[in-house]
């Protein structure tokens, strides 16, 4: 898939691995609506984009990914300014295992209206959606539990869209990125974020283990995802130890 002229959305795009995803497809030509539902922090960023890589063709939109109202008027708005989209990023989550249920809202529930909402505007045009989900989405992890249902979730729910044979006749194509811990502020845990059937000290303890990524790493396995046009129904891993990896889990059998 080549990026030039081609018109993108990414939820949760203020800061972290959002604005990376953005920062790369604009670098490779593409328009991008960058939305959040920090506008502060969106429209800091959306300045910082035009500037740094000295470009016009990136805009911020308030969305939280809870109100259907702003995730409808994201679509609208991007269609309005430039013509249409192509590319749909599911990139807003939060990790709060003591606020859990908005944890599933923003995690799971945002990540699917965005998909819906998403396919019924690529169904004329085809594109792609990638939706973030986490190494959490396919191992188990102890200190989360929550944060890992919402991420098992997204996995569960991208695949069974890709092998919906009205999806594949659209030519629209969709994959889940599944990054380790990786340096963004969604790190920045408290005791707060935790309850007595989750624990930071454990997550903490993964982490030492494991490592911390930079986002610029992160995000070429982003747009390796995105640009390879074979991929529906890829699930990508990207972790310190085994780098970019992209797997097929089994199809069901009938
Ligand atoms: N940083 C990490 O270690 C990893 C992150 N991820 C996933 O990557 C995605 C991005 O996370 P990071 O950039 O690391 O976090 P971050 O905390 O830096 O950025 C998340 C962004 O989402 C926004 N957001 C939160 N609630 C929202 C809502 N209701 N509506 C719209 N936007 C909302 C925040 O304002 C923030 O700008 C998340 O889905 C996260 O679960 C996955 C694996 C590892
Ligand atoms: C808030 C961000 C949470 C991110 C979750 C995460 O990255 C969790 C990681 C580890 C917790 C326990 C584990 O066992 C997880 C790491 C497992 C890494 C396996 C890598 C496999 C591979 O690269 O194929």
């Amino acid at each position: 898939m080549e990026l030039v002229g081609k018109v993108a959305i990414v939820t949760g795009a203020a800061q972290g691995l959002g604005r990376a995803f953005a920062r790369a497809m604009i670098q490779r030509g593409a328009k991008v609506c960058i939305s959040d539902q920090n506008v502060e922090k969106g429209n800091t960023s959306c300045v910082a984009l035009r500037k740094e890589l000295n470009t016009a063709d990136v805009n911020f939109v308030k969305c939280d990914v809870t109100q259907q109202d702003d995730m409808k008027n994201m679509f609208d708005d991007t269609v309005r300014r430039y013509g249409g989209v192509d590319i749909v990023v599911n990139n807003a989550g939060i990790m709060n295992e003591r606020t859990w249920s908005s944890c599933v809202d923003i995690n799971l529930k945002g990540v699917i209206q965005g998909t819906l909402l998403a396919l019924e505007h690529l169904q004329e045009r085809g594109g792609v959606i990638i939706n973030i989900s986490s190494i959490a989405g396919v191992v188990p992890v102890a200190g989360a539990p929550v944060y890992t249902a919402t991420k098992h979730g997204v996995i569960g729910f991208t695949r069974s869209c890709s092998v919906n044979p009205k999806v594949k006749a659209a030519n629209i194509r969709l994959a889940c990125l599944c990054p380790t811990f990786t340096d963004t502020p969604i790190l920045d845990m408290t005791d707060d974020h935790f309850t007595s059937w989750s624990s930071r000290q454990n997550l903490w303890k993964d982490v030492e283990q494991l490592g911390i990524m930079k986002v610029e790493t992160v995000a070429q396995g982003f747009i390796q995802l995105l640009l390879d046009k074979d991929n529906n129904g890829a699930i990508m891993t990207i972790s310190p130890n085994r780098g970019i990896q992209t797997k097929y889990y089994p199809k069901a059998r009938m």
